[in-house]
């Protein structure tokens, strides 16, 4: 079992410097009421790549996610390039689980995504022109500008999530946290997610992402965090998905592919 956390990106694991990383945690530690669900994390998330975290259910890869966002109390060091979480916070787009997401709350398509743009315009502040035009045509990277009228409530769970990352394409964030976004949604929208994804780290830009999913969906990362409690490994895919390190986070309870064969 590999505990040391490894620098991410393929270049470093080549023993050749790598950039900056977007993000580095040090040493992470997060209880709640006395019950430790995070133990000494170590990893670092670099730009351009699409990062997964992984792990069984209750591994800590939520609150993983929220304690680099400052959304949790925790123990420890996150670094974010040469600021701080404060000066980059106009640069994150955080997606939460769908299942965090109040869908009878009364609002449309349309006003979900423009809730991006409420930071770049001000409370209270009416929308101008261009961030009406960024709204649309995130709607229209998701494939959503039809049902721009109509109530969240009234989306399939597939659509629900396509119009919150609608919502962080609106923001034009640089680094994208999304967790969970695959749970229950259709092939359509799990390739156009993964669509943007592919544009989103080709242009540079940061994204990670919860991910439940060991099977074909797995194929799509660069890098994987896996994590059970304490970090298992990290790195790229390749060197993560091994026998030995899924066997230490699953506690011997996941079939290996090539065993399915
Ligand atoms: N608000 C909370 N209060 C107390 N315990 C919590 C709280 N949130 C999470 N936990 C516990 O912390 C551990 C890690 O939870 P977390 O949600 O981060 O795991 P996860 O890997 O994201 O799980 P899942 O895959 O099931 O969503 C679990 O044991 C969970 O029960």
């Amino acid at each position: 079992m590999t505990t040391a956390g490894y620098r991410i990106g393929e270049s470093s694991l080549l023993g050749v410097d790598s950039p900056q990383p977007v993000i580095q945690v040090k040493n992470l530690n997060v209880s709640y009421r006395g019950v430790e669900a995070l133990q000494g994390i170590n990893c670092e998330f670099q730009a351009g790549r699409l990062t997964g975290i992984i792990g069984p259910n209750g591994a800590g890869k939520s609150t993983l996610l929220k304690a680099m966002l400052g959304l949790l109390p925790a123990k420890g060091k996150v670094k974010w390039g040469n600021g701080s979480l404060a000066t980059n916070r106009s640069r994150l787009a955080y997606v939460p689980q769908r299942s965090k997401i109040d869908w009878d709350y009364p609002v449309t398509v349309w006003d979900v995504v423009m809730m991006g743009r409420v930071k770049a315009t001000g409370w209270l502040r009416r929308f101008s022109a261009s961030s009406r035009h960024i709204a649309l045509e995130s709607l229209k990277r998701v494939g959503m500008e039809k049902l721009r009228d109509r109530a969240i409530s009234q989306l399939s769970g597939g659509q629900q999530q396509r119009v919150f990352l609608a919502r962080a394409l609106a923001q034009q964030a640089e680094i994208f946290f999304l967790d969970e976004p695959f749970v229950g949604v259709d092939q359509k929208t799990q390739n156009i997610i993964f669509g943007i994804f592919r544009e989103l780290t080709a242009s540079g830009k940061t994204v990670i992402v919860i991910n439940h999913d060991l099977g074909a969906t797995i194929t799509h990362f660069d890098d994987l965090i896996l994590l059970n409690k304490e970090l298992i490994a990290a790195g790229t895919r390749e060197t993560v998905l091994t026998k030995e390190n899924l066997y230490a986070a699953y506690d011997g309870q996941v079939m290996f592919f090539s065993d399915a064969a």
